[in-house]
């Protein structure tokens, strides 16, 4: 049935099951990622399952400080000190990442798994020329790079003395695919020297030219203009594709989410509190906070209707004291709502869950 890691026990297969379905090529199960500070513990990511299948690109949205990133960087392994990890599992294909070497997690990151930020002039390396990064990240992927901690005055020289080798040539391939204009001598200029937009396109280049199995986008449009967001989000959908490559795209965009996903959760204070095919979300939210959003975000084939904002702001996650973390700001919260932690239930087509106690079968619902 539902292919979304669902934890409700309604299912044939009871909950200590495990699943005999081929295995999803990401599983993640009940993750928990905290982080100690000095007003106490701050649960980023508590209990959170989600699926992809290969071939899919998974929606994950929710407002600023609900824990996207912190979801995303756990599954990378990057994690900032102190955050830690502190229940679940990672899985890649079957294999949990929890209890991988550094060294084979740091493989794993320039290879089988890769990510894209926001701002890609963190992650590209202002000293070298465009062509040069992507062609580097080719070597180190075809394992006959130099060490990546090379400086850039050496890197070059050994870069530039390979001009006509398979890595460039695959680098200004890349360029071509994510649609640089005259990608060959545009593969010579500086980060700075290309706009936003160009960036960020060279950045997804980078993150596919070593094939990734999935790729993360962390909010890969929102510093754009809309025009060019769309662009990129339809490209990404194109390389997906082209390359074989399962996305996991997160923003707190829901425009974003409807134009290019095929499935979405979205997450509030920590928690995934709806899954569901794109189409039937946006057609059929069933979440109070995914209505809430929803009613919140401009379409965009109505950029003029009105829109009404939820009140209040997402907690502070730090011992939130009520069960459905969405109750104080829920406009049919009851007091159940706030003493009773809400399981997930079927509330539509193909796999589509909420939690919440106020919708579901009738007899289940408060
Ligand atoms: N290094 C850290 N130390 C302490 N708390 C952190 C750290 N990183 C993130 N957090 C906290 O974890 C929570 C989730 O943050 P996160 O950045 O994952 O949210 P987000 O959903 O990605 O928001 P945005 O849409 O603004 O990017 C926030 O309360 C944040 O303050
Ligand atoms: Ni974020």
């Amino acid at each position: 049935m539902s292919s979304m890691g669902s934890t409700d026990g309604t299912s044939e297969s009871d909950a200590t099951t495990p699943e005999t379905d081929a295995t999803s090529l990401l599983e993640i199960e009940g993750l928990r990622t905290q982080f100690p500070t000095s007003r106490g513990t701050v649960v980023a990511v508590d209990d959170v399952d989600l699926t992809v299948e290969r071939g899919e690109i998974v929606g994950l949205v929710g407002e600023s400080g609900s824990g996207k990133s912190v979801f995303a960087q756990s599954i990378m392994g990057i994690v900032d000190h102190p955050g830690e990890i502190v229940g679940g599992d990672i899985r890649l294909d079957g294999e949990s990442l929890l209890d991988k070497s550094d060294a084979t997690l740091e493989a794993l990151r320039g290879g089988r798994l890769s990510m894209i930020f926001q701002d890609p002039m963190n992650s590209l390396n202002p000293t070298l020329t465009v062509g040069e990064q992507i062609a580097e990240t080719v070597r180190l992927h075809q394992d006959v790079g130099e060490s990546v901690s090379l400086p850039a005055e050496l890197k070059r020289k050994l870069l530039g003395a390979t001009k006509n080798s398979e890595a460039w040539r695959r680098a200004i391939e890349m360029l071509e695919a994510v649609e640089i204009p005259e990608a060959e001598s545009r593969a010579g200029d500086y980060p700075h020297e290309f706009s936003g937009g160009m960036r960020q396109r060279a950045m997804i280049a980078m993150a596919l030219s070593c094939e990734p199995d999935l790729l993360i986008a962390d909010e890969p449009t929102t510093a754009l203009d809309v025009t060019v967001q769309a662009q990129i989000l339809d490209e990404l959908r194109d390389l997906k594709d082209e390359f074989d490559t399962s996305i996991l795209l997160i923003t707190h965009d829901l425009a974003v989410v409807s134009e290019v996903c095929d499935r979405v959760a979205v997450m509030y204070a920590g928690e995934i509190v709806e899954r569901a095919d794109a189409r039937e979300l946006f057609d059929n939210p069933r979440h109070p906070y995914t209505q809430g959003l929803i009613a919140s975000t401009p379409r965009l084939d109505a950029p003029g209707d009105k829109l009404t904002p939820i009140e209040g702001n997402v907690p502070d996650l730090i011992d939130i004291p009520y069960a459905c973390h969405f109750a104080p700001r829920c406009p049919e919260a009851e007091r159940e709502c706030f003493e009773i932690q809400p399981d997930f239930r079927e509330v539509g087509e193909d796999g589509h869950e909420a939690a919440c106690l106020r919708r579901g079968p009738p007899e289940e619902q408060l």
